[in-house]
């Protein structure tokens, strides 16, 4: 289907906005009226402008506060459209978009209404101009499409119709199936936005917090097969007022917002099946969702330090690459590179890719090229197995493997085996549970759109976590099974810029006996994290545990936490760099990620003299 995208939705200038929703794919652009108001092109350059990107201006708006008022106030609101008539004649443009009034003038009064917007859609109609009725979720007298679909049909003018728009409609609960009843053709513009549930009034939801379909919780896809089947064949258009977005790239933001209309197109076409409905949306290749991690692999300028925290927490290097400098750690099967070629990182260590095992790491690729994300070359080197990648929205590679599978050449053979000393006393770590990784701040909804849409992971509640220095925002995605966990966290409201917490990744290992794994660590002389003594007399208040458990969670420094399903260990080693080790023990089926732990990990990595060392 045509994509669409409101200027409002991108940064920058109006010329810079075109260039982004150009660059990203779109064939239409909607002109909010500020973004022409306050740039200095003529109307006609910017016509020209779109027109030489290919881009066809599709709407203009918002016309606010014109409907159902006193006889003497209809002029003024006549007079101020022929001068908006002027300025879209002149920009190109076919359609006005009206939205419902929110002024103490207007009077509760469909006829009048209908009536004057008969008016205005007669006006309208010597210019070649539609007028598409919207019903802003906070309006006056007119809150909810059903409404301004009587107002439309009472009217009746062929200039005149509804523009929907997903968040007016779903942010009010107003059941959407009633769309069908609507004629296509008099659905004039589709506006898509989704949004984070928030219990916030709706006008303040909606100016700050909407986002591209799929990075909230609204059922958006459910509203555009309701719209499809009412026979609407016109663009889908994203209209997101979002706070972030207006101060990101906008380059990356379109983007983002193609990836999201791609996704979401897949997914109406999945829901409306073989319907003549589902013709012309996009069909990208199916997500090929990864079962576990192959490796994770940090960069590193000095091994050394990390190759002892290793050793201590019971991993054997087991290999050397043939030719780079990197050497593989392994435990169970969890499996660690360290990589001491790469060009150094100013703040240390760094978590710099990801192995996740595929069914099929090249359809993979061909998913993640499909739906825009930036394909990694396949050859790194001729002497290597060929690896199909992509970088995620932070940067962090993501390796597509097959360890060990005939039928697929595994990274493993890049190195030779090189097993230093044979584990006499096997240690306890079976996997990586999951990675922890930092986002930037701007990115937050790419990215779990990015491993929603891309991975196929599924997203998980949104937490907030304080941090002494500001709050930490943390998503899960995981897939069903759970053998892929990535928690993606930013550090968004009053973290120093300086400070390396704002860039903190970490690695999180299964063992099968957490207490002998901190016993471990102790035993090579390594200390974990401490954790305050108040943590623990908390602790014992909140949970009714055996005093011996009690004693020795607070001598091992184990944090503790329990749901519906099992309890969770864990423990926090020093860090690196940027880089942490966490070790976790799930018993029974602990589904979280000790969330509740977190501000006292938070709180001992910034007081520690620890965390910044080694
Ligand atoms: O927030 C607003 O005023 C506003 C304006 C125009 C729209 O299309 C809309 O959905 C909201
Ligand atoms: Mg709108």
């Amino acid at each position: 289907m045509r994509k669409s995208i409101a200027t409002v939705s991108l940064s920058g200038s109006l010329a810079d906005k075109l260039t982004a929703a150009h660059a990203a794919g779109f064939s239409g652009v909607e002109i909010f009226e500020n973004d022409l108001v306050s740039s200095a092109p003529a109307p006609e350059d910017v016509r020209r402008r779109a027109s030489d990107l290919g881009l066809e201006v599709l709407l203009y708006q918002p016309f606010r506060d014109f409907e159902a008022v006193p006889p003497d106030r209809l002029a003024a609101g006549l007079r101020r459209a022929e001068h908006k008539f002027a300025v879209m004649e002149r920009l190109g443009v076919e359609q006005l978009l009206v939205c419902s009034s929110v002024s103490p003038a207007a009077v509760d009064d469909d006829a009048l209404a209908a009536q004057q917007l008969r008016i205005l859609a007669e006006r309208a109609a010597e210019h070649g101009i539609r007028i598409a009725y919207e019903a802003l979720a906070w309006g006056r007298h007119v809150s909810d499409y059903l409404h301004a679909w009587r107002i439309v049909r009472m009217a009746d003018h062929p200039n005149l119709g509804l523009c929907l728009d997903s968040f007016h409609i779903l942010a009010r609960e107003v059941a959407p199936y009633a769309i069908e009843t609507i004629p296509g053709d008099k659905i004039f513009f589709l506006q898509l936005a989704d949004a984070p549930t928030l219990p916030m009034d709706v006008l303040h939801w909606s100016r700050h917090y909407r986002c591209f379909p799929g990075q909230g919780d609204l059922d958006v896809a459910g509203l555009v097969c309701n719209v499809l089947r009412a026979g609407y064949d016109g663009p889908l258009s994203l209209e997101v007022f979002n706070d972030i977005f207006r101060q990101a790239a906008a380059m990356r933001t379109a983007q983002d917002a193609m990836r999201s209309l791609i996704a979401l197109e897949e997914q109406v076409g999945a829901r409306l099946g073989d319907s003549p409905h589902a013709a012309g949306l996009a069909l990208p290749p199916p997500p090929v969702v990864p079962t576990g991690f192959a490796f994770a692999e940090l960069a590193t300028p000095d091994p050394g330090s990390l190759a002892g925290l290793l050793n201590a927490l019971g991993f054997v290097r087991t290999g050397t690459h043939r030719h780079k400098s990197v050497s593989l750690w392994e435990q169970g099967d969890a499996r660690i590179l360290l990589n001491h070629g790469s060009p150094e990182s100013p703040d240390g260590p760094a978590l710099s890719a990801i192995g996740l095992e595929s069914p099929s790491p090249a359809a993979a690729v061909k998913r993640a090229e499909a739906l825009l994300s930036p394909v990694l070359p396949r050859v790194w080197d001729p002497h290597d197995a060929p690896l199909d990648a992509v970088a995620a929205p932070d940067g962090t590679d993501l390796f597509f493997c097959r360890t060990g599978r005939p039928d697929h050449p595994s990274w493993t053979g890049d190195f030779s085996e090189d097993r230093q000393d044979a584990p006499g006393d096997p240690g306890e770590i079976t996997h990586i549970d999951h990675v922890a990784l930092t986002q930037p701040w701007h990115q937050f909804d790419e990215a779990s759109l990015f491993y929603k849409s891309v991975l196929g992971l599924r997203p998980h509640e949104s937490l907030e976590l304080p941090d002494p220095y500001g709050l930490l925002r943390s998503r899960a995605v995981s897939t069903e099974d759970s053998g892929v966990r990535i928690a993606l966290n930013v550090a968004y409201i009053g973290t120093h810029e300086t400070d390396l917490s704002v860039a903190w990744q970490h690695i999180a290992l299964a063992s099968r006996d957490i207490i002998a794994t901190a016993r471990r660590l102790r035993a090579a002389g390594l200390a974990p994290l401490p954790v305050p003594a108040n943590y623990y007399d908390d602790l014992e208040a909140r949970h009714d545990l055996p005093p011996e458990r009690h004693r020795l969670l607070r001598e091992l420094g184990l944090l503790y936490d329990r749901d519906d399903h099992g309890e969770f260990l864990q423990f926090y080693t020093v860090t690196a760099g940027r880089v942490f080790f966490e070790i976790v023990q799930r018993i029974g089926g602990y589904v979280g990620y000790g969330a509740v732990n977190a501000p006292i990990r938070l709180a001992a990595q910034h007081t520690s003299p620890h965390h910044r060392s080694s």
